[in-house]
């Protein structure tokens, strides 16, 4: 069976456009900054797609755009500026990044209860330590864990495989599977027997970024396959790291590329903007008493 992203993602954005109406009804709009770098023309389509989003359930939206070349002090500045504006909940510095400019030191400066990625290392450490209280949680796994949910895929026991440990998808999945008492392993370009492992997944996540990556052969008969590659081949077609004509008649569940995992990251990344506004008003209200 083939997962229905887009329709999950659109059950999100209802609950969400209600959620924005009930804080607007309290003189509340919840707002997301975006800052790009360059002109990446994938950068471009995601960031447009996150802005025509916002706007459509009703998230003040703003986006700022500075040249490839623009220097570490200049994109930091905008970041503290971000911080510092009430009218801001969430703040995503778009990835990737050009080779001059230091995305450590710039993920690091944002507040972490404005950190729309959940990839601050106090929001990322506070999931590895299953930590609870309201943190932000990167999209991406979060939107894969819903449904992973709705599709009811037991988690506890399962053996699940990661291709790829980004910080933005690898790293955090880890941890939120692990939290739900997955078994998790992490396959890389360095892992040996790689095909080995994969077919031994009851869940085989696939964040690469190398289209077709996994194969028929990769892939146990009955696994659910999540596919977080989007690839833009030279024809202009997307697809994503698995080839899905041959490995979908063999898995019991499978995410297509495009309709799969990306509409639903976008929809995370909208309901989290107006959970960071909540908390961060229950937040001042706490201290205000
Ligand atoms: N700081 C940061 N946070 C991110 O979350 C982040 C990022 N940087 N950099 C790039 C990746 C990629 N990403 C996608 C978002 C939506 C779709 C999406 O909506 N895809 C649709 C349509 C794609 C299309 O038609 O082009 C689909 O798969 O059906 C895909 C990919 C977020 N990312």
């Amino acid at each position: 069976m083939i997962i229905d992203g887009k329709k999950i993602a659109r059950e999100i954005n209802a609950k969400t456009r209600q959620q924005v109406a009930a804080l607007k009804a309290h003189q509340l709009t919840p707002g997301i900054a975006v800052i790009v770098v360059g002109d990446d023309p994938a950068s471009q389509i995601y960031t447009r797609t996150k802005h025509r989003l916002a706007q459509k359930l009703g998230i003040a939206s703003t986006r700022y755009h500075f040249p490839a070349d623009v220097d570490q002090a200049t994109v930091l500045q905008q970041v503290r500026k971000l911080n510092r504006d009430d009218s801001v909940d969430a703040i995503l510095v778009q990835a990737p990044l050009p080779a001059q400019l230091n995305g450590e030191e710039i993920v690091n400066a944002i507040d972490p209860a404005k950190d729309a990625d959940g990839l601050h290392p106090l929001n990322l450490g506070r999931l590895y330590a299953k930590q609870g209280g309201h943190y932000p949680v990167a999209c991406t796994p979060r939107g894969i864990m819903t449904l992973l949910k709705q599709y009811q895929v037991p988690l506890a026991g399962a053996n699940v495989v990661i291709v790829g440990r980004s910080l933005l998808v690898g790293k955090p999945l880890l941890a939120l599977l692990n939290n739900q008492n997955a078994t998790v392993t992490f396959v890389g370009r360095h892992t040996k027997k790689r095909a080995t492992l994969t077919r031994q997944a009851d869940i085989l996540i696939v964040a690469a970024g190398v289209p077709g990556l996994v194969k028929a052969g990769d892939v146990k008969a009955g696994a659910v396959v999540i596919d977080v590659g989007i690839n833009r081949l030279p024809s202009g077609k997307l697809v994503g790291d698995v080839d899905f004509a041959g490995v979908a008649s063999l898995a019991r569940l499978i995410t297509p590329v495009p309709g799969g995992v990306g509409p639903l990251t976008v929809a995370m990344l909208m309901r989290q903007t107006v959970e960071l506004a909540e908390w961060r008003r229950e937040r001042v209200a706490s201290l205000v008493g």
